[in-house]
């Protein structure tokens, strides 16, 4: 793994109103690490997750993405959205374009790409996720692991330096997580910086390079997932551990 950090977060602080779901966060993400964040529901891991492209500003502190602060607005900030690619729980596929056009939008309307050139590579996309064959369909003729594929693949159109993924597992039928979980074990063997939000304990424990635990808006601890597992240090993670480990 390189050792540059390519994401960094800086005593960074959120309120939602009272809630201080966010409480001086410090957390660096290499270039090509997989960091997997996980904590009990309402601990801040999407708000975290979604301050570092933006999707939720951050109060205090500084996020700064491949050397850069993050911008505020503009065409600045659709740059980095374009090289921090997000993938959420819920897919969000434009449902009246097709699977391929789905793909080939970002690159054409932001990248302005010419379209030919955007086709190739979103159907060498869709092809990489074991989707090509439903390139002409609909987002609502696709199960929900399709779909979540066909998210990945738009989010790699766009050649981002980064992925985020929020949950991406959380709104598909069980027998449908494991093909979206081999298509994120994929891209982390091959090097992509990952940022995954997830309840999926496999995943962390073979994909990870690190393991981050958050509670209450804090980051309790982290460690590589073979440690973290094996002997996670505070109370917090133990009780979380021996909850979602039971079986
Ligand atoms: N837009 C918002 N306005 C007000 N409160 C919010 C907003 N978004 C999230 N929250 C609150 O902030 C806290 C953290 O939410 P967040 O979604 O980041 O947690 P999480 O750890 O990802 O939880 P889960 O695992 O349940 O998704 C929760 O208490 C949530 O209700």
């Amino acid at each position: 793994m390189a050792g540059e950090d390519l994401i960094v977060l800086e005593n960074v602080n959120k309120w939602f109103g009272p809630l201080h779901v966010l409480q001086d966060v410090d957390l660096s993400v290499a270039r090509g690490e997989v960091v997997v964040v996980i904590g009990p529901s309402g601990s801040g891991k999407s708000t975290l997750c979604r301050a570092i492209n933006r999707l939720e500003p951050i109060d205090s502190g500084t996020i700064t993405f491949d050397g850069q602060p993050l911008p505020a607005e503009g065409r600045p900030l659709a740059r980095l959205r374009s090289e921090v690619g997000m993938v959420f729980q819920s897919f969000n596929l434009f449902a009246h374009k097709t699977i391929l056009q789905n793909v080939m939008l970002g690159p054409v309307k932001v990248r302005k790409e010419k379209a030919a050139v955007a086709r190739d590579r979103a159907m060498a996309l869709l092809e990489r996720v074991g989707i090509a064959s439903q390139a002409d369909k609909l987002p609502a003729q696709l199960s929900g692991g399709q779909q979540q594929r066909v998210a990945i693949a738009r989010a790699l159109a766009m050649q981002p330096k980064a992925l985020l993924f929020d949950e991406p597992t959380s709104a598909l039928d069980p027998e449908m997580v494991g093909e979206v979980l081999d298509v994120m074990t994929s891209l982390a063997k091959e090097g992509m910086t990952m940022v995954v939000v997830t309840h999926e304990m496999g995943f962390a424990r073979h994909a990870a390079n690190r393991v981050v635990f958050m509670a209450d808006g804090q980051l309790v601890e982290q460690a590589p997932p073979a440690e973290f597992f094996a002997n996670p240090k505070s109370d917090r993670a133990k009780d979380f551990l021996s909850k979602i480990l039971t079986h």
